[in-house]
């Protein structure tokens, strides 16, 4: 380690100014360097804060350099108490009374030839920049990879309720936390909006880290992912780049959907794919849609996607919907009685986002007007929630959302015409019908171009029957009755 830092201050000082290199570096001392982790000491809190924005970049990419290998930097300050100040007096250090106020000519982003934060080395989401952010030295200290991972901790296995239409992505959620990169690897986990799925890669996260709290895991949502990749672009910083995601342990990456259409993006994470997998390092991915069905991604990825396993959330059913009111009610220290719960859950079906929504109107309802949480006080509390989810739904805008969204003429709908293509569409459009209005088979039948009610019955068996077996069906009707509830 001291071989290094004598490397890397004679690095710096060739390119700093002399004013710089006093004034900024020269405090500096190596604590300890440990698998990978190097911490590096600053004599007070003015100094700690100006070289991670100013210097860690470059100290970061000097330090991988100089072992070879993915290096996190982390700033401290020295826990001896402040350090002799090395620094000639008057040499800029503007907490002390010198002239090196940021940009000025100590050395702030403007002065500082070659690059500050922006130009040197690593981008933005890299691992420095992330020590950069951490908030206190105890913390820095005690769990870097837990900061560094981005894993929410409040979000568990434990507090996940299981039911008919989670246990399987928990089941193999747990079984990849149990042995990351062994048993499915990728896990692809798929399912609407507000269905759990960003709660169960956290879930498997936390896991990870309780087991091993050395593992380098990476939480990010895939529109972060799209902005590093812009970022690096710019910056010509790719190496930096793949560096950092190539040596993760653990890589979760949420709504990849959003990759759709991005073909850099694409291709930078089909490189980190194809590293992680071959170094048997574990991969979790999330979508709103199952593989085949994200627009605009390339095949190789889609093909890669489905290599491991590939598993889908459904929306929670009612008893499921009931636990978890129950649930987080119980985390708040309300007890629901069980018509309460029963009630809400019967009323809103969509996803546990709107579920988490309903319980805070209602508790904040029943606090602030000091009243029990009964059924009227419900009511009260949700009622324009309410209100939206009595709204009527007709047949015909069923027949106008399944025509646009299997892009097919509203016409369609009402014709004789029987190619697969538009047959499959009526017959989705004639079970939601009946599921989601009090139309009666033959009043259906009438709508759908004189159709007589044995084949309105005939497509409301058979989409029941495929949705039961199908989870690709059950995930489009489900998207379908997202979009009808608005
Ligand atoms: N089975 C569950 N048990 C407890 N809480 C849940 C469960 N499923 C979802 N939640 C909670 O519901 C909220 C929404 O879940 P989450 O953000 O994981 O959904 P998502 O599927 O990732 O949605 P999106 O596609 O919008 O990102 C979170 O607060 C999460 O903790």
């Amino acid at each position: 380690m001291e071989n290094f830092w004598q490397t890397c201050s004679a690095k710096l000082e060739q390119e700093l100014t002399p004013q710089q290199y006093s004034a900024w570096i020269k405090p500096l001392a190596p604590l300890d360097y440990e698998d990978g982790l190097l911490r590096i000491a600053a004599p007070n809190r003015f100094k700690l804060d100006w070289v991670k924005t100013q210097f860690a970049n470059r100290i970061t990419t000097l330090a991988c350099e100089y072992w070879e290998a993915p290096i996190e930097v982390q700033f401290v300050l020295d826990p001896r108490g402040n350090m002799p100040r090395r620094a000639p007096p008057g040499a800029g250090d503007p907490a002390l009374g010198g002239n090196g106020h940021p940009g000025g000519n100590m050395g702030g982003p403007s002065g500082y030839n070659g690059g500050g934060a922006s130009g040197l080395g690593l981008p933005s989401h890299m691992a420095v920049q992330d020590y950069m952010q951490a908030p206190a030295p105890a913390r820095e200290t005690a769990r870097p990879r837990q900061e560094l991972s981005r894993i929410n901790s409040v979000l568990t296995f434990d507090n996940l309720v299981t039911g008919k239409a989670n246990q399987l992505a928990r089941a193999a959620a747990t079984q990849v936390a149990n042995n990351p990169g062994v048993s499915y690897n990728p896990l692809f986990l798929y399912g609407g909006v507000g269905l759990g799925k960003t709660h169960v890669i956290h879930a498997i996260g936390n896991q990870v880290l309780i087991d091993n709290p050395n593992a380098k895991i990476r939480y990010i949502h895939a529109e972060q992912y799209v902005r590093d990749v812009v970022t690096a672009y710019q910056r010509k910083g790719f190496d930096d780049f793949k560096r950092y995601y190539h040596s993760l342990d653990l890589l979760l990456i949420d709504d990849i959907q959003f990759f759709g259409g991005k073909s850099r993006t694409q291709e930078e994470f089909f490189y980190a794919f194809e590293a992680l997998i071959a170094a048997k390092k574990q991969i979790i991915i999330t979508s709103d849609t199952y593989p085949k069905e994200i627009s605009g991604m390339d095949d190789r990825l889609i093909s890669r996607f489905d290599s491991g396993l590939t598993v889908a959330i459904e929306p929670p059913e009612l008893e499921m919907r009931v636990a978890i009111l129950m649930k987080k009610a119980a985390l708040e220290d309300v007890v629901l009685s069980d018509d309460v719960a029963f009630f809400v859950a019967k009323h809103l079906r969509s996803n546990v986002r709107e579920l988490e929504g309903a319980l805070r109107k209602i508790l904040a309802y029943s606090r602030f007007h000091g009243k029990d949480i009964t059924i009227d006080v419900v009511k009260d509390a949700l009622k324009d929630l309410l209100s939206v989810q009595n709204r009527q739904i007709s047949v015909e805008n069923i027949q106008k959302t399944v025509a646009d969204f299997f892009n097919i003429k509203i016409a369609d709908m009402y014709s004789k015409k029987r190619p697969a293509n538009i047959a499959r569409p009526r017959q989705i459009a004639m079970y939601l019908a009946k599921e989601l209005t009090q139309k009666s088979l033959p009043e259906i039948g009438d709508l759908f171009g004189g159709r007589d009610h044995t084949t309105v019955l005939h497509a409301v068996r058979k989409i029941a029957a495929d949705r039961a077996k199908s989870p690709e069906c059950n995930h489009e009707l489900h998207v379908l009755e997202q979009t009808l509830k608005g």
